[in-house]
């Protein structure tokens, strides 16, 4: 027998849940304290001080631009969020009544079909298709929603940030500047999270030195499931069920019996608060005050109080991101495009870090299998 199908004594870990699968320098996740560092620079810091740019360039490059080095790097993010003409034909002959997580990962490999530097998989030439699908993807995603609606989509207009771009493109009016503070918020805080499922997934992929647009159309699927970024939309759904603040107790007491999964609670690494949480808790308060309408807020509030005690289990990213894009009027099963928008930025980045220093990821199944038999032909079985 081989030694992968050999029966030996391996200690399984399943989910592969604490192992180190690599050396990496772009972020610091620690589960104990509640911390979370982008190449060394706090989330409480960059959350209230920088813009998705500079948070973009930081994962990418290492280190935080100068007003110069940031006026560079802006200016392809505007000037590339145009789509190809056969990306948008694409999005425009396919069918709407699916997941837009769907569209947008089809849209992503369509949008690899035409570009001839595709299979280039150099460091230069992955950064170069990173900055180009940072760029695309906020625009694929306002261009979905539109044709969802049965409106036209609206083109990306030249020396605006993403986040005033993608409200515009999104909306169609001018963006408050309130609108585009809370996109940017956002955006920075899904940016990047260490080895999480859909980073992951985009290192196995191009560590066979595949292009990068098969990484990255890896991770927006691995993105999709509800128990990773696909939980922001499965909260929101949790959240109309319940329909009013009243409600909330006697559902939480209906799931602890049944032992449901409350989504937007858990995390494979925090032990305690998502450090990203109370950013998003409070936006949602805020938003909810301004529109005169804390339902949501409340809602959500009250649930955090009843389930984290009940299953020792705090709220994640995912759990304020649902009432506060629900504030924003953004539909609820667009939430997950909108965490894959930002997340290319920590995707290109480990994609980056990966191709510097490649081997192929490969772990080993504990087989658990038959031993070795006689094969049968099928007229005696
Ligand atoms: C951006 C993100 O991806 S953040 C995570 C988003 N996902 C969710 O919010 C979905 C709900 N949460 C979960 O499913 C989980 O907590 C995960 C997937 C996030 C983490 O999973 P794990 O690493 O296996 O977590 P952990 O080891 O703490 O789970 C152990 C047990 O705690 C319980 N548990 C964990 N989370 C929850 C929850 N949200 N509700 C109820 N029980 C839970 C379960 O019994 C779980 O065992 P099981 O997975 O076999 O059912
Ligand atoms: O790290 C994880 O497992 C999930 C997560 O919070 C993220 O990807 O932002």
């Amino acid at each position: 027998m081989s030694a992968e199908a050999g029966k030996d004594q391996a200690v399984v870990a399943k989910g592969l849940k604490g192992i180190m699968a690599a050396d990496s320098s772009i972020c610091l996740v620690d589960g104990q304290q509640g911390k979370l560092l982008y190449r060394g620079y706090n989330i409480d810091d960059l959350a209230e001080k920088s813009s998705y740019e500079e948070v973009a360039y930081l994962l990418m490059k290492g280190e935080l631009p100068d007003a110069v080095q940031l006026d560079k790097f802006d200016d392809p993010l505007s000037k590339d969020a145009k789509l190809l003409p056969e990306v948008m034909a694409f999005l425009k002959n396919s069918p709407l009544d699916v997941p837009p997580m769907s569209l947008l990962r089809s849209a992503t490999s369509v949008a690899g079909l035409y570009d001839p530097t595709a299979e280039d998989n150099s460091v230069d030439g992955a950064y170069s298709k990173a900055i180009r699908l940072i760029a695309k993807l906020p625009t694929m995603v306002a261009a979905i929603h539109r044709l969802r609606e049965g409106k036209e989509p609206i083109d990306p207009v030249a020396d605006k940030s993403v986040a005033w771009n993608f409200v515009h493109m999104l909306k169609g009016d001018e963006p408050t500047g309130d609108e585009v503070k809370a996109a940017d918020l956002i955006l920075i805080l899904h940016a990047e999270h260490g080895f999480n499922a859909s980073t992951f997934s985009s290192r196995v992929t191009i560590a066979t030195l595949t292009d990068f647009y098969s990484a990255i159309t890896a991770a927006i699927g691995t993105l999709k499931g509800k128990l990773h970024g696909g939980a922001n939309t499965a909260v929101l759904e949790t959240l109309m069920d319940i329909g009013s603040v009243e409600a909330v107790e006697p559902y939480v007491e209906k799931g602890l019996a049944a032992k449901e999964k409350f989504m937007g609670f858990g995390h494979a690494v925090y032990q305690v608060e998502d450090p990203r949480a109370k950013h998003l808790k409070a936006l949602s308060k805020r938003l909810g005050e301004e529109q005169g309408n804390t339902k949501w807020y409340d809602m959500s509030v009250k649930m955090e109080e009843l389930v984290t005690p009940a299953i020792k289990k705090n709220c994640n990213v995912d759990f304020y991101s649902a009432s506060v894009q629900h504030y924003l009027g953004i539909p609820k099963d667009l939430f997950t495009c909108i965490f894959a928008m930002s997340r290319i930025a920590g995707w290109s980045a480990h994609v980056l870090e990966q191709l510097s220093d490649n081997k192929i990821i490969r772990p080993k199944a504990h087989y658990v299998g038959a031993e070795e038999r006689k094969y049968v032909s099928i007229g005696e079985r």
